[in-house]
């Protein structure tokens, strides 16, 4: 772990199922490699991993199992590791690439910028040379403007101790707001390639399917059929991502998905037992064997105490050479990027959903009427009225109470963005958007422009407001007490994740007290510089620019016709530089004094 990271907070822990064949899970990491230096919970990092990943192999080993690890992409913006070097992820690629990853695909985020996509291919695609898997993405060269596979499409192999031989795919869901360097090609439309087609042909004795892909969504639901119209019997595991939360779904009896989360918060577990190995043909016994197949998952909290649970090692025996170096690497990366660098002191916590939104603890209620309010200024426009838009899912993370640092900057606001606006709009129509675009409808309906898509991926799950047990909201995270069995008398709970899926609510490695949540918009509005009676005329019509399509479309709806050339350069900045810049100007004030 990193020297400034909290000490892990002890809680009673279910052990983890082993099988014949196992995997580690991670997804949507968001540059999170150091860990989470001010939750104890979530605070091992990537050298953590590694250690981990190498006793659990030495284990695998040791009992003639097998163990893959999978990472299903964003593994970039969302935390100064990443986001804070120029070019982004100086650091952070080189990091990532020291875990010895079996199988692995891209994210949404990898291709949002065309520098990013760019490091891509000639970076983690290298990097992990035969383990990357492209099914329905392509690169385009920008010396020949050529369209190629990101990657191979597949990957067949036979594991290590068990001789399972497993067909593997890599998809990304379908996703359109890639830039132009990049072709996602959508999941539904490739499965009717003729590669796709032979490979659900070939004679296997797993499918894997990984993919930054949600796994009740549509996608996994058509490769599901698809292979199942094939092979009504080959066990099928999938690993999804993209909703940053932790899920398993059942398929059918023989196939299953789990999802780990996000930010480095949980690595995913999955066993599978009665797996027909080594390469043998059916036969009735085997028939037999795989009717009694079990498939069992597991949400492990990313924490020292966990790993070293899990391992049954300690504080001393547990890291390992490889990855003490690479706790040391990001320490140096982070000494580097300066993220210790204190912008100011927070005033208080401030949630993205833990508190009611509008409210003093809320993060939007912060943006709207402090940050937004105070940064969406146009020099020779200051006087003019204005509306200012801003999408929930452009901020990332909760303000805790205390030191605002350089890396807190990007692990609530990692985007490049910048505002946009619409100039002399007529003041009706503009204020007529904020309540479409919160309330969704038939005209947002086409593939690009998805409501959910404007909120944080983590509310696509949250369909009414939760209020767990009330406790102090700081003090929840402080324990000192020593790991506890699972049937101790009196558990010393502490908030995280209370995990219910399509399994149970048996998942989770931890034992928690559920954490309160509550339904937050898909958008906010600041008003500014209105007049003090009456309505004004016009507004100058301000967005960050994520939301254009949405808001040309919902202007459009209100009988306004504009288009890409009607919008403008409200301020040349990042929107990440003038939340900062607010930062620094409004809480200054050192936190020790
Ligand atoms: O420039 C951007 C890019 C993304 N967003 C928000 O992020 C989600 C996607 O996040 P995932 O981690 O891929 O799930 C997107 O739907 C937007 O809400 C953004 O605001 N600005």
């Amino acid at each position: 772990e990193q020297p400034s990271a909290p000490k892990p907070v002890a809680a009673p822990m279910r052990s983890l199922p082993w099988g014949q064949l196992n995997f580690l899970q991670t997804t949507d990491t968001h540059g999170w490699h150091a860990g989470h230096l001010q939750e104890p919970q979530y605070s091992a990092d990537w050298g953590d991993y590694i250690s981990f990943a190498e006793h659990m192999h030495r284990k695998a080993d040791e009992i003639g199992a097998d163990l893959l690890l999978i990472d299903t992409g964003d593994r970039i913006e969302g935390n100064g590791l990443y986001d804070a070097s120029s070019p982004k992820g100086q650091y952070d690629y080189d990091i990532f690439k020291e875990q010895d990853i079996d199988v692995i695909c891209t994210g949404n985020h990898e291709l949002y910028q065309a520098d990013a996509a760019a490091r891509e291919y000639t970076k983690t695609v290298p990097n992990f040379k035969g383990k990357y898997i492209a099914s329905n993405l392509d690169y385009i060269l920008p010396e020949t403007g050529e369209r190629i596979p990101m990657a191979q499409r597949y990957r067949t192999f036979t594991t290590k101790n068990q001789g399972i031989r497993v067909l593997a795919f890599g998809f990304l869901f379908d996703f359109t707001g890639n830039a132009n360097n990049t072709v996602v090609q959508p999941v539904e439309k490739t499965i009717e390639e003729k590669w796709f087609q032979e490979a659900i042909r070939e004679d296997v004795d797993l499918f894997l399917v990984i993919g930054h892909v949600t796994l009740h969504g549509p996608e996994y639901k058509a490769i599901f059929k698809a292979i199942r119209s094939q092979k009504w019997d080959t066990p099928i595991q999938f690993f999804g991502g993209h909703s940053h939360i932790r899920d398993f779904a059942k398929y059918d009896s023989k196939a299953y998905g789990v999802q780990a989360g996000r930010y480095m918060e949980t690595i995913g577990w999955m066993s599978i037992d009665g797996i027909k190995g080594k390469g043998k043909k059916d036969d009735p016994k085997e028939i037999e064997l795989r009717s009694s197949m079990s498939f069992q998952r597991r949400y492990i909290d990313n924490n020292l105490f966990g790993y070293r649970y899990h391992t049954g090692l300690n504080e001393s025996t547990f890291p390992t050479e490889h990855g003490q170096n690479v706790s040391a690497a990001i320490y140096k990366a982070r000494k580097a990027l300066k993220l210790d660098n204190s912008y100011g002191c927070a005033p208080r916590d401030l949630w993205m959903s833990r508190t009611p939104y509008p409210g003093d603890n809320s993060l939007y209620t912060w943006l709207e009427k402090e940050v937004l309010a105070n940064v969406a200024i146009k020099p020779e426009r200051k006087d003019t009225p204005r509306l200012v838009i801003f999408n929930t899912g452009s901020m990332r993370f909760d303000i805790f109470k205390g030191p605002f640092t350089r890396d807190s900057t990007y692990i609530v606001s990692p985007f490049v963005g910048t505002l946009k606006y619409i100039k002399d709009v007529p003041f009706k129509a503009a204020s007529e958007v904020l309540p479409l675009l919160n309330s969704g409808g038939q005209i947002f309906d086409s593939a690009e422009l998805q409501m959910w898509q404007l909120a944080p991926p983590e509310k696509l799950s949250i369909h009414s407001d939760f209020i767990g047990p009330q406790m102090p909201l700081q003090d929840s995270f402080v324990s000192s007490a020593g790991q506890r069995p699972l049937l101790s008398s009196s558990p010393d709970l502490v908030p995280g994740y209370t995990t219910k899926d399509d399994a149970g609510d048996d998942g989770d490695d931890t034992l928690h007290t559920p954490i309160t949540f509550y339904k937050i918009p898909n958008c906010i509005q600041s008003s500014v510089s209105m007049p003090a009676n009456g309505d004004p005329e016009t507004v100058d019509f301000v967005f960050i620019d994520f939301v254009q399509p949405w808001i040309l479309t919902a202007l459009r709806f209100t009988g306004q016709v504009y288009n890409d050339s009607s919008v403008e350069e409200y301020r040349p900045e990042a929107f990440t530089d003038l939340m900062a810049g607010w930062i620094k100007e409004n809480w200054k004030k050192n936190c020790k004094n």
